[in-house]
């Protein structure tokens, strides 16, 4: 059986109320995302913080199902692996942008039992990252400047997803920040297959029929190519 590509949509709780965080999260899965993207910040690589590996322990103590990604903007993101998989996380997606050790990382992450993302802010070039997708398992293309929830998409970033797609057919490419409703056909045109969604999903008055659009939206995308094959 020949692989292929899901669309996967995974919301983010970075803008919701998160001294609810079980309530929303759970309320995320229950109306159908297909993972939790779950951001993770030090006040040092981005300016803001949020929260570590406790609280996120204490998340999987009460959801034991859910894919949980970190989406960890740290400046040191070796320091966090065995922390991260200790607290239940599935996949430890990090910026490339502090290190230099990448695959080291990338490797020490799977000998942990989670799946490897790598990262890159909006000023980093595409090919920065390519030279990492053999040792990888997902790349993300940020499509906000790290750090904050609930800005504007930058629609120039789809060059890089476009030319990761066109080269790497079956990579998982996710996209995050500022992708939406009025956002997804560009992401879903470029390739991306993983769509993370924070103040569109957590906002919204129908999370259900948000999180189903933008997920039938990259589907039909993904079938489209399939298609014409
Ligand atoms: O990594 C992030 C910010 O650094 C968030 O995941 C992202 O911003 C999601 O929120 P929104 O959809 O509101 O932009
Ligand atoms: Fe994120």
């Amino acid at each position: 059986m020949s692989r292929s590509l899901k669309a996967l949509i995974g919301p983010s709780i970075l803008n919701s109320d998160l001294s609810k965080l079980f309530e929303e999260s759970q309320k995320l899965i229950d109306n159908g995302a297909d993972y939790l993207h779950l951001d993770v910040m030090d006040g040092h690589f981005v300016p803001n913080l949020t929260f570590g590996h406790p609280i996120v322990k204490c998340l999987r103590n009460h959801i034991k199902d859910a894919f949980f990604e970190t989406h960890m903007m740290v400046s040191r993101p070796e320091q966090w692996i065995a922390p991260m998989a200790d607290a239940g996380v599935n996949q430890y997606t990090f910026h490339i942008e502090p290190i230099t050790n990448v695959e080291e990382i990338c490797r020490k992450i799977k000998e942990h039992g989670m799946k490897a993302g790598v990262a890159i802010k909006p000023g980093t070039p595409v090919e920065e990252v390519e030279e990492y997708i053999s040792v990888a398992d997902m790349v993300l293309i940020m499509t906000v400047e790290p750090g904050f929830g609930g800005q504007k998409f930058m629609e120039d970033q789809m060059a890089k997803v476009q030319y990761l797609r066109k080269h790497y057919p079956l990579l998982n490419i996710e996209v995050d920040g500022g992708v939406g409703p009025s956002t997804i056909d560009c992401c879903a045109d470029a390739g991306a297959n993983m769509i993370v969604s924070g103040t569109a999903v957590t906002g919204s008055k129908d999370q259900m029929a948000t999180i189903k659009l933008l997920r039938d939206t990259v589907q039909t995308a993904i079938d489209k190519v399939k298609n014409t094959e």
